[in-house]
């Protein structure tokens, strides 16, 4: 069997010079060998770095979390202000203008979108927990054991993880909210950006004010089971994420070519409606290197959508859906990707969903 693997990634314009999570590396070397005597080459893993959130900062304040760790030691004990002036000239100094531009426009257009849009349900906007989730996925967070974990989860393919997780009214209402934004964005004829750069519709929450419920869903309820399960790819440090939906049909997309995802952990739930097909295929977990190798056939895996099922799986390993034949499908993805082993992608990750407006 021959493969042809895609790397699925969240939309942007016209590829920046520093691209993104695929050109990282190549942004690297020229940083290190550049700044040599102004960074250290390998993080003090052991150094505390400060919390930079609530400042007004052109870049995610998870950088400079991230990059306090590959400051010179004698900075480590300075004042904060200090850190910070010192660290927003070296990545001012390195990130062309294009890539600031774009990171300011993705502001605005959020900021477009969230002066003029009004939620349809409210209540879905806040982590509400004991109204969102299966009281067995509750039980099993509140206790944080992997026994428990494992009592309410299947494990069908080494890596893929499945479990209830929604109620069904949270699934309606979210779908509701989707609807309610997608005809907001017709009425107003308001150019959205779609999800990523496989799929022409969808939407992405984060970008209709969901960022903060799902930044919470993310690190109370996803950390935890990926920091157990997927420790490897940095699921204990997982600190960012992209969330949006996605919609199959005959009049939507129909199907979703082989990938892997630009995240470190996918956390992927359907939401309904009625629709027949739509399967997900997993063929096993692969490097960069080696993303277009043979599958095993104990990688082989072929998973069905429930509405309110929950799949979570490595944003690595490789995947797809099938073609959705009658009826329409919705589901929630959750990219969660983690700062700490990319501090270099931070600078890129706002630009990943940045787009002109219009
Ligand atoms: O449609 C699905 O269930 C797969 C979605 C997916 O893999 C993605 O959006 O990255
Ligand atoms: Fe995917």
């Amino acid at each position: 069997m021959s493969f042809d693997v895609s790397r699925k990634e969240a939309q942007q314009p016209a590829p920046p010079s520093t691209g993104h999570n695929g050109n990282a590396v190549a942004v690297l070397p020229s940083m290190s060998t550049v700044t040599a005597n102004r960074l250290r080459l390998n993080p003090n893993t052991e150094h505390k770095p400060e919390n930079y959130e609530g400042l007004q900062l052109e870049f995610s304040p998870l950088l400079f979390s991230s990059l306090e760790r590959y400051l010179p030691p004698p900075m480590l004990s300075l004042p904060r202000d200090s850190k910070l002036h010192y660290m927003r000239d070296i990545i001012l100094r390195y990130s062309p203008d294009g890539e600031r531009i774009r990171v300011q426009r993705h502001r605005e257009y959020r900021q477009k979108i969230i002066s003029h849009y009004q939620p349809l349900h409210r209540e879905l906007y806040t982590m509400h927990a004991s109204n969102f989730f299966a009281p067995s996925f509750l039980k099993a967070i509140n206790e944080n054991k992997e026994e428990g974990f494992r009592s309410i989860m299947a494990e069908p393919t080494l890596g893929v993880f499945t479990f209830e997780m929604f109620q069904p009214r949270f699934c309606e209402l979210l779908l509701s909210e989707v609807e309610n934004f997608e005809k907001w964005v017709h009425e107003t004829k308001f150019r959205i950006m779609r999800p990523n750069t496989m799929n022409k519709f969808g939407a992405v929450l984060d970008d209709f004010g969901l960022e903060t419920m799902l930044g919470k869903l993310m690190e109370d309820f996803i950390r935890p089971i990926s920091k157990v399960f997927f420790s490897d790819v940095g699921g204990s440090t997982l600190d960012s994420h992209h969330g949006f939906v996605v919609e199959y049909g005959i009049d939507r997309d129909v199907e979703l070519g082989f990938h892997v995802d630009d995240s470190e952990v996918t956390l992927n739930v359907c939401l309904g409606k009625q629709f027949s097909g739509g399967d997900l295929f997993f063929r096993g977990v692969r490097c960069d290197k080696h993303v277009n190798t043979e599958t095993q056939s104990d990688e082989i895996l072929d998973y069905s959508h429930v509405p309110g099922r929950a799949v979570l799986h490595r944003g690595r390993h490789r995947h797809g859906a099938r073609a959705t034949t009658s009826g329409q499908r919705f589901n929630l993805l959750l990219w969660c990707r983690s700062g700490y082993l990319h501090p270099w992608r931070m600078v890129q990750h706002d630009t990943q969903i940045t787009f002109g407006l219009s």
